[in-house]
């Protein structure tokens, strides 16, 4: 069988993130221009089922293994098992596309284990304990030590790709067949391509997780004042603070990604001061000028697991107390931007509470008063509500409507 482009591109993109440890979104990037967008809608489908599910892929195939193949062997096994388990692809062209991915040396080996796997079909995956096997340990134990039994609801909401969220510009409808969730997000199913939605060139919506829209709307800026938006790219939180009637500054240390905020930002003809900075020096040049900051801070995005399923194979115990450091410089950094009464919302899209919970300890003595949220403010997450009166989402809430990105959400008045 001669090699598929799809196939190809998922063979490119599971290894740049498995052997290059590359983010899946880069990966794509670095895809040969020729690749048409179908192919990399394909091959993306692909890709994302084999990392979702790569522990239990594993344990399909390791009976079929005397030792472990090359890497490039693995991956075409890895991508042939997704195909015939997972995605529904005809036994033939599942093995015959592997085998064609395969090292010629190893063209014999895949060929034989993918027929022995197509013979058992999906039913192989039955009796596994997918939750546990997906996951990886250190992230199952932080997990099970801060949300205790949840940790099986969390993990197994990871094993099912998220449906597209869009956040609707002021007075902009919701595009045809879209659930109206309880926070204004309009939902499509998963696999949706936001690009073929009617309107997309008209700019009455952009992409953003129902979660992800809750810190611009806790920070509720008032129509005229001045908003710092940092860490803004790619801006979908400075699209919906603009959308406020908001004057806003979008610090983004990254020109590529500010570049991206640009184009997001022109599509949708909406404009905003765009500022390519390191937050830290900026700040400290700018101290008591804002009536609100909104900081959402990098962190390492397990809380977007569903969206982004390299992150369990990308991130090391090591990286939470890294970027925790990292998050604590950049609230004292935020908070020195407020003008006195002053409004501050600290997000992190991540589910460790070394980057969500423990970071409210320190915010009183910046001089932050924590502003509790309101139930009545989250219609439809009140069990969200932490005891401090945070936010703390998860991707199992709203599980019958296809979960939420898990974030860590706080807010404070500056004395
Ligand atoms: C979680 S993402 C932000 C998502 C964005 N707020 C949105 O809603 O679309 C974090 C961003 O912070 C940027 N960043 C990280 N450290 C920074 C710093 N010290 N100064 C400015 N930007 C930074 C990263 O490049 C990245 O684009």
């Amino acid at each position: 069988m001669p090699l598929n482009p799809t196939r190809s591109a998922a063979f490119a993109l599971v290894s740049a993130v498995l052997e290059r440890h590359r983010a899946l979104d880069e990966a794509l990037d670095a895809l040969p221009a020729r690749i048409e967008p179908r192919d990399r809608a394909a091959a993306h489908r692909i890709a994302a089922a084999v990392l979702r599910r790569l522990g239990s892929i594993d344990a399909v195939l390791e009976p079929y293994l005397r030792r472990e193949p090359s890497p490039p062997a693995l991956q075409a096994l890895r991508i042939g098992a997704a195909e015939l388990l997972l995605l529904g692809t005809p036994p033939h062209a599942a093995v015959g596309n592997a085998v064609a991915l395969a090292p010629k040396p190893f063209a014999g080996l895949v060929n034989a284990v993918l027929r022995k796997v197509a013979t058992e079909g999906p039913a192989a995956l039955e009796g596994l304990d997918a939750a546990r096997l997906d996951t990886p340990p250190w992230l199952w134990s932080a997990w099970h030590a801060a949300y205790g039994p949840k940790v099986r609801a969390i993990a197994e909401a990871h094993t099912r790709p998220a449906p597209l969220d869009l956040s609707l510009a002021p007075g902009a409808a919701a595009p045809e067949g879209a659930e109206l969730l309880p926070n204004g997000t309009a939902r499509l199913p998963a696999g949706t391509r936001i690009t073929e939605i009617p309107g997309f060139a008209d700019g009455g919506f952009w992409a953003q997780d129902a979660a992800a829209s809750l810190p611009a709307r806790l920070l509720a800026p008032r129509p005229g004042q001045r908003v710092a938006d940092l860490c803004a790219a790619p801006g979908g939180k400075t699209a919906q603070l603009v959308g406020m009637g908001a004057a806003v500054t979008a610090v983004e240390k990254e020109a590529a990604r500010a570049n991206r905020l640009r184009e997001n930002l022109a599509r949708l003809k909406m404009e905003a001061e765009v500022v390519v900075a390191d937050v830290m020096p900026w700040a400290a040049e700018r101290r008591g000028g804002f009536d609100s900051v909104l900081l959402d801070a990098p962190c390492t995005a397990t809380g977007t697991i569903r969206r982004h399923p390299e992150v369990p194979h990308l991130r090391r115990v090591r990286d939470v107390a890294k970027l925790a450091a990292t998050q604590a410089a950049l609230l004292e950094a935020a908070a020195g931007l407020l003008a006195p009464g002053g409004r501050l919302v600290f997000a992190t899209c991540s589910l460790q509470p070394e980057e969500g919970e423990a970071h409210l300890a320190r915010a009183a003595s910046l001089g932050l008063r924590a502003e509790p949220v309101r139930a009545e403010e989250v219609p439809g997450l009140e069990m969200a509500l932490t005891p401090e009166g945070a936010l703390r989402t998860r991707p199992d809430l709203w599980g019958e409507k296809g979960g939420m990105d898990g974030f860590f959400i706080a807010r404070f008045t500056r004395d």
